[in-house]
């Protein structure tokens, strides 16, 4: 568990980071979502002390991070950045491999577990172990990247715009193969974005920030239906609920097959998200649709299901 207590940050006489107190709660992907200069990655950088904090605390598991060596305490806490800084000189699996080898884990079992991290993050060992990152496109490099920060098998990840570089259609490639891999791994993950898709995507909470200090902390739904301030709803926006619908698939919204009614004669497939059957409902003038998973029915959905504040995240 990462807990900051009133943590701050000043550049001469202004405040990048103020009276900041937040826990992150072990096994969670916290985003900190916030406008430009409103102190995100100041505040991650605080925690493995890439940055020293100007007053406050952060605590790593109860402990002050103070008391450790910033050498060991980068050690348990991997790090991934938007410019990935692979080492050019080195292959792809000796990229991955570096915090095991610094560590002397055994080279047999390394390269075994290059491997599977290069198959967890959708890169065919086979074909990409050997290349040089120069050889790489900007998701490929981005995804050994998760895998690098993967490899010493750190319980806490820090990520800083860790899909910021890429094009729309390998961001969301990439994001959904990492929301696989966290809902697997369950890391304690802070995630610095100012994406606000980005941050209710992937987001077990989200930690929004507005000129150094917490504006909210709550999951999506209590951000998107319980926002605490002005500021809260215009940086969301009118367009948030929909947001949160588009990257959620219908299935996690459907009542369950009650036997006795008919099924509606509209169908989706259960993956189609939650946005797009909302479309489907209003373009069939319809109130249910039936969901589909292999052709069989497996539920149904209506608008009141779609309104509702949101169902729980598995
Ligand atoms: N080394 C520094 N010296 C002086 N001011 C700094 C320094 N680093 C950051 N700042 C200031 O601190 C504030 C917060 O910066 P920070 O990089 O944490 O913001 P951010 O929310 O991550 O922004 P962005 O989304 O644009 O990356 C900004 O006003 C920035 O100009």
């Amino acid at each position: 568990m990462i807990e900051l207590h009133h943590l701050e940050k000043r550049f001469g006489d202004s405040f990048a980071v103020q009276d900041l107190n937040l826990t992150f709660p072990d096994g969670e992907l916290t985003a900190l979502l916030g406008p430009s200069g409103c102190g995100k990655t100041t505040t991650l950088r605080m925690i493995n002390r890439l940055i020293e904090p100007s007053g406050g605390q952060v605590r790593l598991n109860g402990q002050d991070t103070r008391a450790l060596k910033p050498e060991a305490l980068r050690r348990g806490i991997g790090y991934v950045i938007q410019q990935v800084g692979l080492f050019p000189h080195l292959n792809v699996a000796q990229n991955v491999a570096t915090v095991p080898d610094l560590l002397g884990r055994d080279r047999r079992a390394t390269a075994a577990r290059v491997d599977e991290l290069l198959d967890l993050v959708g890169l065919d060992p086979d074909t990409f172990r050997h290349k040089r990152p120069g050889e790489l496109s900007g998701g490929q490099a981005q995804r050994v990247g998760v895998a690098r920060a993967l490899a010493a098998d750190p319980p806490v990840l820090l990520m800083d715009e860790p899909f910021g570089a890429l094009d729309p259609l390998a961001r969301d490639r990439l994001q959904d193969a990492f929301r696989d891999i966290q809902r697997r791994l369950r890391k304690t993950v802070v995630m610095v974005t100012h994406d606000i898709d980005e941050a209710l995507r992937l987001g077990d909470r989200v930690a929004l920030m507005n000129a150094g200090r917490l504006e909210q902390f709550g999951t999506p739904d209590d951000l998107i239906h319980r926002p605490v301030s002005d500021f809260v709803r215009q940086f969301l926006g009118e367009d948030a609920a929909l947001r949160q619908l588009a990257g959620q698939p219908v299935s996690r919204f459907m009542a369950a097959l009650d036997g006795a009614s008919p099924l509606p004669p509209v169908a989706v497939e259960d993956t189609l998200n939650a946005r797009s059957a909302l479309a489907v409902l209003l373009r069939e003038g319809t109130d249910r649709l039936t969901v589909t998973r292999g052709g069989q029915a497996v539920g149904t959905v209506g608008w009141a299901d779609l309104r509702t504040s949101g169902p729980e995240r598995p």
